[in-house]
């Protein structure tokens, strides 16, 4: 179930959207002068059109008087239709300005909180599909509700000009249908939260199954799941039709209080063309003209107002969306140091923007030529667990050392420290004198290569994968001779994200190949390397120590491993 809590209801306009760029407050404006010129539109196409059946039944005009008028009438209808497609054109634009603006935002935020902390099915539907679910509040929302202020205000100064009783009549009918709108949008609101919360479910459930299948077939649990499946699909149904039942009540429910109002200005426009003829007001052409523009202009009045109501069920699900990405940039990363940027070292940096600020802080890397790095009393936890056993510890400048300590007391956990991603309850880390605290996280972490237990791999080459651990790229030569030295698959292998195409060992000196990448080409003075050789056989374990022997000279280099040709490279072991 998604981890992010609903936050209440915000009004029809939501500013924070508007304000997360910069292209829809020019749009927001467009709308409004092609509002203007919609309603003149209107309003002209309705005099013309009246003025036509005035012309042609009460004054028995024939095609030669009025052509021009048909002329004019086909020039304003074709208008109408022009202002209506340079209003799509510009909101799927602004749309499309406001979507890319939220994703890149929600991803940049992504990147800078704690890894693991949100469920990756959940994250994509919310990223790609959510997102593109504020179309409807772009393209049609948005446009409408210009409309709906523009249009009546419009309509009604005409119909006052015309025929005063009939604006009165409107004036006060009116104001009901937004009333409704309202009325039926707050239950809508709490239904499209619920719905969203469906389609996360189903898509966490959904990448977990999938993920999952090979285990859950070699345990004979697949079949199972189909019962699981289906009760989060029906589900998911469930509250689409309850959400689709609302949208068709209430459209019908703006249809009814729009069309008796109309009703009630047809009868009293009826009422007094009928009675005109015994005291002498509407009469004659001028007087049929009247009406009928009375008669034409009155719907146009609830039009856009009605549209409202519909586009706003449209756009329900994306504001929903747009609720969660607006949560996730508001969370504050609790395990991250303010200043820190986004990319881990050796690990893939999908954002150039962070890519850039990393490359910054090249110049002014923070620690010393191969650093003694320092753990004082220092502890860490995860939620829910007890806290890890106090550590004090010293890795000496310039040397090996290699962690031996047992599985789970916190080898992995310590080096994520060092490069900013768990950050210790109680106790500091220092790199020389400098508690890491006051040190510009996203300098150190250009200072460092690590190879994490796991390596990241994206869909794509092993080159690809390669080339992904320097933020400004790599050139072919220095890609190859990394991978050629870590012993790694060649360089044209196709690798799947979830690692399919390379065994754990291939992918571990994937891993490492980046490692001596980043050292070949940053020259970071430490090393981080956690469990490199631990799908090895024998000889292929000791090719790769070979190869790492001319990095870790001059560097401070930390491996966490328990295997016996690693250790005898250790300057120093440190067990805990
Ligand atoms: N994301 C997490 N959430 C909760 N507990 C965690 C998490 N990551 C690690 N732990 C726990 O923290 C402890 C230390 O884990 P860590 O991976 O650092 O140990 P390790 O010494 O590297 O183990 P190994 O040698 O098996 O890789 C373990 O008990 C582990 O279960």
């Amino acid at each position: 179930m998604t981890q992010l809590a609903a936050r209440p209801a915000r009004g029809a306009f939501d500013r924070r959207l508007l304000h997360r760029a910069r292209g829809a407050t020019v749009f927001i404006g467009v709308c409004a002068a092609l509002g203007l010129a919609r309603t003149a539109c209107a309003v002209a196409s309705a005099w013309l059109i009246a003025s036509l059946i005035a012309g042609a039944f009460a004054a028995g005009k024939g095609l030669d008087t009025l052509g021009p008028q048909i002329i004019a009438l086909a020039a304003v209808l074709s208008a109408r239709a022009l202002l209506a497609s340079v209003q799509e054109a510009a909101a799927q634009r602004a749309s499309a300005t406001v979507k890319s603006g939220l994703r890149r935002q929600a991803l940049e935020q992504l990147m800078r909180l704690p890894s693991g902390k949100r469920h990756s099915g959940e994250t994509a539907t919310l990223l790609v599909r959510g997102i593109d679910a504020l179309d409807d509040y772009f393209a049609r929302y948005l446009p409408q509700l210009v409309l709906a202020v523009v249009v009546p205000v419009g309509v009604l100064a005409v119909m006052l000009a015309a025929y005063p009783p009939a604006a009165v009549i409107v004036l006060v009918t009116l104001p009901l249908i937004p009333l409704f709108g309202i009325l039926i949008g707050l239950y809508t609101r709490s239904r499209a939260e619920r719905q969203w919360e469906s389609t996360s479910h189903l898509a966490h459930h959904f990448a977990d199954l999938v993920a999952g299948l090979p285990t859950l077939k070699a345990f004979g649990r697949a079949a199972k799941q189909t019962g699981a499946i289906e009760v989060t699909t029906g589900a998911y149904r469930r509250r689409s039709m309850a959400l689709l039942r609302v949208a068709f009540c209430s459209a019908l429910v703006l249809e009814l209080a729009a069309s008796l109002s109309v009703a009630v200005v047809a009868v009293t426009v009826g009422v007094d063309l009928v009675s005109a003829h015994n005291s002498g007001g509407m009469t004659g052409e001028a007087g049929l003209r009247t009406a009928l523009l009375v008669l034409i202009l009155a719907p146009e009045a609830y039009l856009p107002l009605r549209n409202v109501g519909a586009h706003y069920h449209a756009s329900a699900e994306g504001l929903a969306a747009a609720e969660r990405v607006f949560a996730i940039l508001a969370e504050t990363p609790e395990n991250q140091d303010h200043r820190e940027t986004a990319t881990a070292p050796g690990q893939p940096s999908p954002n150039p923007d962070a890519a850039a600020l990393t490359a910054a802080c090249v110049m002014r890397t923070p620690l010393g030529r191969a650093p003694t790095i320092m753990f004082r009393r220092t502890v860490f936890a995860y939620p829910g667990r007890p806290p890890l056993p106090e550590l004090s510890l010293t890795i000496p400048a310039g040397q090996t050392t290699v962690l031996t300590a047992r599985s789970g007391a916190g080898k992995s956990t310590l080096m994520a420290a060092l490069v900013g991603f768990r950050r210790p309850v109680s106790g500091s880390i220092a790199f020389d004198d400098t508690e890491l605290s006051d040190l510009d996280l996203a300098a150190v972490r250009r200072s460092i290569a690590w190879l994490p237990q796991r390596p990241v791999l994206i869909d794509g080459t092993v080159a690809e994968n390669v080339r992904l651990a320097v933020p400004d790229g790599a050139s072919d030569p220095a890609v190859a001779k990394a991978i050629a030295a870590a012993h790694a698959p060649a360089a044209n292998r196709t690798v799947a994200a979830d690692g399919s195409g390379l065994s754990a060992g291939e992918a571990a000196r994937v891993g490492l190949a980046r490692l001596l990448l980043r050292a070949d080409l940053l020259d970071p003075p430490v090393l981080l390397l956690d469990e490199p050789t631990a799908h090895l056989d024998a000889d292929t374990e000791q090719a790769v120590l070979d190869s790492l022997a001319p990095y870790r000279d001059q560097r401070t280099v930390l491996i966490a491993s328990h295997r016996p040709a690693v250790r005898a490279i250790a300057d120093r072991e440190v067990d805990w």
